[in-house]
Order: structure tokens, then C-alpha cells, then sequence
């Protein structure tokens, strides 16, 4: 049988590549928006449910396929939520990770350790066709800490800062496995995996 086949409604390399790892062991074949001329939507909402619905719907209409977004974020304590959901445009236009965390870093420059709690939060929407009336839509966390200076190399965005207690390291310093088990996208995917199972019947 030949896998499912869904769109990414994302134009986000980090993104693209972590959902990747993470549906190929689930027989589930993805393809980046790109692939069917799909830009950026305009992100208008005030909540990361709206954004990703603006997101799965566009991908959607356009590639006539099943599509799957994602929004997400970091929300810093300290900063009364922000960058929230401006997370990837937080030093403005173009969007640039490197920018985003300097200016992060200068936000919480008073800050001092023991304050600087963070989390990550990931909503993904699924919609079957472009008017699915009923979007399945999860949401997940991930708790941690803003460091004082970048540590680590893998992942993307804000990885280099977010510092996991219980792990010791910062999400950049995790491998890709780890991450993925972990990360609040990892665990809003299982959670959606578990939510498209069927049914059981009953009697
Ligand atoms: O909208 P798409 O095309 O998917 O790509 P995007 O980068 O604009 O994505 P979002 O609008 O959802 O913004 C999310 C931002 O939050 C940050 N972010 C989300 N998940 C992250 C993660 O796992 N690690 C690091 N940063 C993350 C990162 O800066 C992202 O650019
Ligand atoms: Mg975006």
C-alpha cells in the first residue's frame, strides 16, 4: 500500500525536517508546501489556532491534498507571553533566527536566573480538504529556561536558549531523537496520531 500522502503546510526548513523524522516511521508521506507552489499565508490571527487553520487551509485549497500546519511559539514569563505568536517575526522582516534570539537575549538582559521560565507551545491542525468543517486540532508544551548565551548546534529558532533543567542541556544540544520525543511538536504529533485513530464501534 502506498503511504498517505499529506501536505506541510509550513515553509519552515527546521519544521519540515523534524516533521519528517517524525511520520516516516508512521507510513505517513509528507510534502513541503513548496512543492505545489504554496507561499507564506499572511498570519493574521491572534491565537496559533488561527494561524494554523489560515495555514492548513491555503496548502490545502492549493495542492487539492489533506493538510497538515503547524504554529508555534515561545512564551517568556518575564515578557508577559512574548514573542508568543509574533515568535518568528520578533525582530521584524525578513525572519531571521539569529536576529530573533539576539534580540531575546537583549529583552531579558536584567533578568536574572530563576525568572526567565519559557515555554514552547505547538498547535497542529489536520483538515482533510480545504472546508473541512471539523479541523482536528491539538496542542502541546514544553517548559524550560532562557539561558544568558547560546549554547548548542542542532535544531533551529530559539533552541540555542531554551534550557531544559531536566535535561541539562539546551534544545540545541539534544539530537534529533531526543528532541522529537520531548519537544512540545513531537508530542502534539503523537497526540494528533492518537486522535486520527478511528473510532471504535460500539454496540
Ligand atoms: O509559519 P511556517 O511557515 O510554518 O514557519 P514559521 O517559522 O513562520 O513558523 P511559525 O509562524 O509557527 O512561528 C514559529 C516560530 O517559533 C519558534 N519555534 C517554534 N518551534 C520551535 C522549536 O521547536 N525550536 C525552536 N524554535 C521554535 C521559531 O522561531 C519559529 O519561527
Ligand atoms: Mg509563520
Amino acid at each position: 500500500m502506498s503511504p498517505a500522502l499529506l501536505v506541510l503546510a509550513s515553509g519552515n526548513a527546521g519544521k519540515l525536517r523534524e516533521f519528517h523524522q517524525l511520520l516516516a516511521p508512521l507510513g505517513l508521506e509528507v510534502h513541503a508546501q513548496a512543492d505545489y507552489g504554496v507561499a507564506d499565508v499572511e498570519e493574521t490571527g491572534l491565537t496559533f489556532v488561527e494561524n494554523a487553520l489560515l495555514k492548513a487551509r491555503e496548502a490545502s485549497r492549493l495542492s487539492g491534498l489533506p493538510a497538515l500546519a503547524d504554529d508555534s511559539g515561545l512564551e517568556v514569563d518575564a515578557l508577559a507571553g512574548a514573542p508568543g505568536i509574533y515568535s518568528a517575526r520578533y525582530a521584524g522582516e525578513p525572519k531571521s533566527d539569529t536576529r530573533n534570539n539576539a534580540r531575546l537575549l537583549e529583552a531579558l538582559a536584567e533578568v536574572p536566573e530563576g525568572r526567565r521560565r519559557a515555554r514552547y507551545w505547538c498547535v497542529l491542525v489536520l483538515l482533510r480538504h480545504a472546508e473541512d468543517p471539523v479541523p482536528l486540532i491539538v496542542q502541546r508544551s514544553w517548559e524550560g529556561e532562557i539561558l544568558q548565551a547560546p549554547r548548542g548546534e542542532g535544531g533551529f529558532g530559539y533552541d540555542p536558549l531554551f534550557w531544559l533543567p531536566d535535561q541539562q542541556a539546551s534544545a540545541a544540544e539534544l539530537d534529533a531523537e531526543q528532541k522529537n520525543r520531548l519537544s512540545h511538536r513531537g508530542r502534539a504529533l503523537q497526540a494528533l496520531v492518537a486522535a486520527m485513530a478511528p473510532e471504535p464501534a460500539r454496540s
